[in-house]
């Protein structure tokens, strides 16, 4: 070890062993300036900890996830808590089902976890608008992450349900919770307002009690840390495999110069956006790094331990350049991949957690059973148009010029645009958002024909024939809200005019579309006895649904759903959406399916909907295996 490391890790060593006058029995977790630790009752402690996103894993695989991670040696588990997944309708508050936040964090207790909480309001987390609940939108011009008052009263009702609620699972208070995490590295947003924070530090204070260890993230630069930090609450950083762990930790400690060196997100992989190389870090790189760490006495929570699923509409997306939607797996190259399954990654980070503490005796638990069901045809059920009945019962809102989905207090999914051709279009004429209008793509048809499609930053015009009078129907597709950075407050839908050739389409018609309400209804399903179009295996283009079954047989084990030729879409199966595919664009090919999800002895209902193009074969394939890094022409 380089002179220079050895100083820096003398100088800023764990506390030695230390015994307080701790009152037997009463629990206590703190921080220790003098000696640069944590303490748990009034003894040293170091966390080794693995993010984990209850939000992103079905409830029924929830203990098997926390034991894989218990067994791997860690002694805590970090968690978000998504604001939008629990408030999806302002003032409706749901902590039920996969949102029953203290089944999970009982489950953690059982298994001998501790938590680092994350409350936000703001998580970032690649999950949509970073968990802030879309319906903020609602006020035009909010001022998201700042002493904006209407963002703050909103703020403050959900963390006056929320920190109550975990006020008992403080581990002072006889529960597992260790550390509370305001905010989520505030320094990397514009706003920069301590206004904000000292009101997010009070709220916290006044609901936690002022026993509980506070403390922020921030990236690796000053300005992150000088915006982020905040006097009260304890500063921490976060970096990577890539970054250079003695700068770091010295960047923390101008900010704490006394307390516990602490790496809030150690990335043990990365995030996927649809069009990019599937991210992996390598796992040697991982677990020396780790080691380094663990060797300095700081404490580290791997971020992704295990990443999941973006299931539904949960994902988010990024916007440097241009705008880049994160893809359903969240597998993050995590040392538990996104189906639950240990990795090599998983075991070289044991074997550096073994020369640190006891890990528990035992077997690994093994990775859950795979089944490959094989094909499924699906069957044709009919275009978006000629479904408005059943998907937008309420029918249309009028209106001269586009609204946007939330101001049709519609957040997610998608929502049709319909209006009539201003006049003959013999030709292919233009149809363009000139101010880049349309979040996120538009799927355009005319009398029910496709005709093509616009997506935002990327196709600003698609050209249009037709007869005056003729219905244009405009699918618009949300594909999620944008997680970091000042773009958060990401308006979805038409949020401009449209020009086709020469004239402002107006005297619109427009459709909010509740499809996973028909589906969870029993749609397109319970009305098999219905006709539908004759099964021709004929390629189709534009919005269509198709449904089929998967016929049971006595297994309900995970499976991987690869849509092979088929383009972009959204699949449900026994009325869950399982999320986006895009095969087309990848790096994903397969959509995780939990096993537990199948019926073993009756029908599963698989209903598509396929936005662009599907095969004439109308194939799909469960799999025992997923594939995460390919695109259409490697696979
Ligand atoms: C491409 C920009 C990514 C910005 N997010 C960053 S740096 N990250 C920090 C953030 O706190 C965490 O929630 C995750 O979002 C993580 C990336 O997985």
């Amino acid at each position: 070890m380089a002179a220079g490391v050895f100083l820096f890790v003398a100088v800023n060593a764990a506390c030695l062993a230390v015994s307080g006058n701790l009152v037997s029995g009463e629990r206590s977790f703190s921080i220790d300036y003098k000696n640069n630790c944590f303490l748990k009752d009034e003894k040293p402690f170091q966390y080794i900890s693995g993010s984990i996103h209850y939000s992103r894993i079905p409830r029924y695989y929830w203990k098997d996830r926390l034991v894989k991670m218990y067994m791997t040696g860690l002694n805590a588990i970090q968690v978000y808590v998504p604001w939008n997944f629990h408030e999806a309708v302002q003032g409706v508050h749901n902590f039920t089902g996969d949102r029953d936040l203290e089944h999970f964090l009982d489950l953690a207790n059982q298994t001998g976890l501790l938590v680092i909480l994350r409350p936000g309001p703001y998580i970032c987390a690649e999950w949509e608008m970073g968990g802030l609940p879309a319906w903020l939108l609602q006020k035009p011009n909010i001022i998201l992450r700042s002493a904006d008052t209407d963002y703050v009263q909103a703020v403050s009702n959900w963390l006056a349900v929320l920190l109550p609620k975990m006020k008992p699972w403080l581990y002072i208070n006889g529960g597992n919770i260790i550390t509370v995490q305001v905010e989520n590295e505030y320094g990397s947003y514009y706003a920069c307002d301590y206004n904000y924070m000292r009101h997010l530090r009070t709220l916290f204070r006044f609901f936690l009690g002022e026993d509980t260890v506070l403390f922020t993230t921030d990236g690796n630069t000053d300005r992150e840390m000088t915006c982020g930090t905040l006097e009260g609450l304890y500063a921490t950083v976060d970096f990577g495999t890539a970054n250079n762990i003695t700068e770091a930790f010295k960047r923390q400690r101008r900010f704490e110069p006394r307390g516990p060196l602490v790496n809030s997100e150690f990335y043990t992989g990365w995030l996927d956006h649809w069009g990019d190389p599937h991210a992996v870090v390598d796992a040697q790189k991982v677990s020396r790094v780790l080691g380094e760490m663990l060797t300095m006495g700081a404490n580290v929570n791997m971020y992704m331990f295990e990443g999941g699923t973006n299931f539904g509409y949960w994902n988010g997306a990024d916007h440097d350049t241009r705008f880049r939607s994160v893809v359903t797996s969240y597998d993050y190259d995590a040392p538990l991949s996104e189906a639950g399954d240990p990795t090599e990654k998983l075991l070289a980070i044991r074997d550096v957690i073994k020369q640190f503490r006891d890990i528990p005796s035992g077997p690994m638990p093994p990775a859950t059973p795979k089944f490959a069901y094989g094909f499924v045809t699906l069957k044709k059920v009919g275009n978006i148009s000629g479904l408005l009945n059943t998907l937008s019962p309420l029918g249309p809102v009028k209106s001269q010029y586009p609204l946007t989905f939330e101001e049709l207090k519609q957040y997610y999914g998608y929502m049709l645009y319909r209006t009539t051709l201003p006049r003959d279009l013999s030709e292919p004429t233009p149809l363009i958002s000139p101010l880049n209008g349309v979040h996120d793509r538009a799927y355009v048809s005319v009398n029910g024909v496709y005709q093509g499609l616009l997506e935002r930053d990327t196709t600003l015009v698609t050209n249009v024939t037709g007869q005056q009078g003729d219905i244009i129907d405009i699918l618009v597709e949300n594909m999620g809200r944008v997680n970091f950075g000042s773009k958060i407050n990401d308006y979805k839908g038409l949020l401009s005019n449209l020009i086709l050739g020469k004239d402002v389409l107006t005297d619109w018609k427009i459709y909010p579309l509740d499809i996973d309400g028909a589906i969870a209804a029993g749609w397109p399903h319970s009305d098999s006895q219905k006709s539908f179009p004759a099964p021709q295996k004929e390629p189709s283009f534009g919005p269509v649904f198709y449904m089929g079954t998967l016929e049971p047989n006595g297994l309900a084990w995970d499976t991987f759903l690869k849509l092979n030729e088929w383009t972009k879409g959204q699949v449900w199966i026994n009325g869950m959406n399982l999320g986006r595919y895009w095969p087309a664009r990848g790096p994903q090919q397969t959509l995780y399916v939990p096993g537990p999800l199948l019926r073993k002895n009756q029908p599963n209902r698989i209903t598509v909907l396929e936005l662009e193009g599907a095969p004439a074969h109308l194939r799909v394939l469960f799999m025992d295996r997923p594939q995460l890094n390919a695109t259409a022409e490697k696979s």
